[in-house]
């Protein structure tokens, strides 16, 4: 079997931890990336751990466009080629428009929408150097489906993303390079843990019941584990979704429904 080689970036944990751990356990060599060097070597050493050599860490920031380019020449360096880009790496600002930080407003749209825009035009740029076809895939949101009080930035910056991906899908398919995006809904992370937290706070009230608040509203009556996502990006960068570009796939339990 040829090599294949996957760019993850925000792997340190959560969602990203778990797409770089299913796709090393599917045979990929996977560059672990994250603006948190412990966290994005410990990710990097158990896969290691595992499989020598089958991973390997860069510590960036995605907003910073150059550092993203410099990541693929490195990466392409480390294990020579690229298959798969990740742009997983995302954060999140709660808070009311009317009470909203523009710096925190400005770091947010740097690192959701910006830091994909960089990582499309760098994964693209390689893979048509490449000839032989590729997949991107984004991170977007249940908060790019639908706005929610209090997510007012994080909400736009996933809208974007859905529709970057939906421009870049059809600008990149005559090079056999399909892009698509995945939709969670509430993932047991620490940015989950932030968002129900701060909107706790906001809404004088306690993050368990905010949680269950949310919780209530999912079909299959659970909120998702990490691997429920890396599920859904397994299939993405499989053979059995060469056909698919463009789209947006909800994990959410059923809690939308279009
Ligand atoms: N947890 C959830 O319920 C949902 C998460 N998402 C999206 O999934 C993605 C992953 O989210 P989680 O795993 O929950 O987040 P998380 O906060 O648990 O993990 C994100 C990782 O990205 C890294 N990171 C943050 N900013 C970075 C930057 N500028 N450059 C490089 N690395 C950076 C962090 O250090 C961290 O390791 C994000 O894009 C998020 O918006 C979408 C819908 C729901
Ligand atoms: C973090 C996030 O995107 C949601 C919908 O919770």
């Amino acid at each position: 079997m040829s090599k294949k080689v996957a760019i993850i970036t925000g792997s340190g944990r959560g969602i990203g931890k778990a797409i770089a751990e299913r796709l090393a356990t599917e045979n990929y060599y996977v560059a672990v990336v994250d603006i948190d060097e412990s966290s994005a070597k410990y990710v990097s050493d158990s896969i290691n751990a595992i499989k020598e050599n089958q991973a390997k860490y860069y510590v960036l920031d995605v907003a910073d466009r150059k550092s993203v380019f410099d990541l693929v020449d490195k990466v392409v360096a480390d294990f020579g080629r690229l298959d798969v880009f990740v742009n997983n790496a995302g954060i999140a600002y709660i808070d009311s428009i009317i009470d909203s930080d523009p710096e925190k407003v400005e770091r947010l749209f740097d690192v959701n929408l910006k830091g994909t825009f960089w990582g499309i035009q760098a994964a693209a740029k390689q893979l048509k150097k490449q000839g032989s076809g590729g997949r991107i895939i984004n991170a977007a949101s249940l908060a790019a489906v639908e706005g929610s009080a209090l997510q007012g930035a994080y909400s736009a910056s996933k809208f974007a993303i859905r529709g970057l991906g939906q421009s870049a899908a059809k600008e990149l398919a005559k090079y056999n390079i399909t892009v698509n995006t995945y939709d969670p809904g509430i993932v047991i992370t620490p940015l989950r843990d932030y968002i129900d937290q701060r909107t706790a706070q906001i809404k004088n009230t306690t993050a368990e019941i905010q949680r269950q608040s949310v919780v209530n509203e999912i079909a299959l009556g659970r909120a998702a584990l990490p691997d429920d996502v890396a599920d859904v990006v397994s299939f993405l960068v499989s053979q059995q979704a060469k056909y698919i570009t463009g789209q947006s796939i909800l994990i959410d339990g059923g809690m939308r429904f279009h």
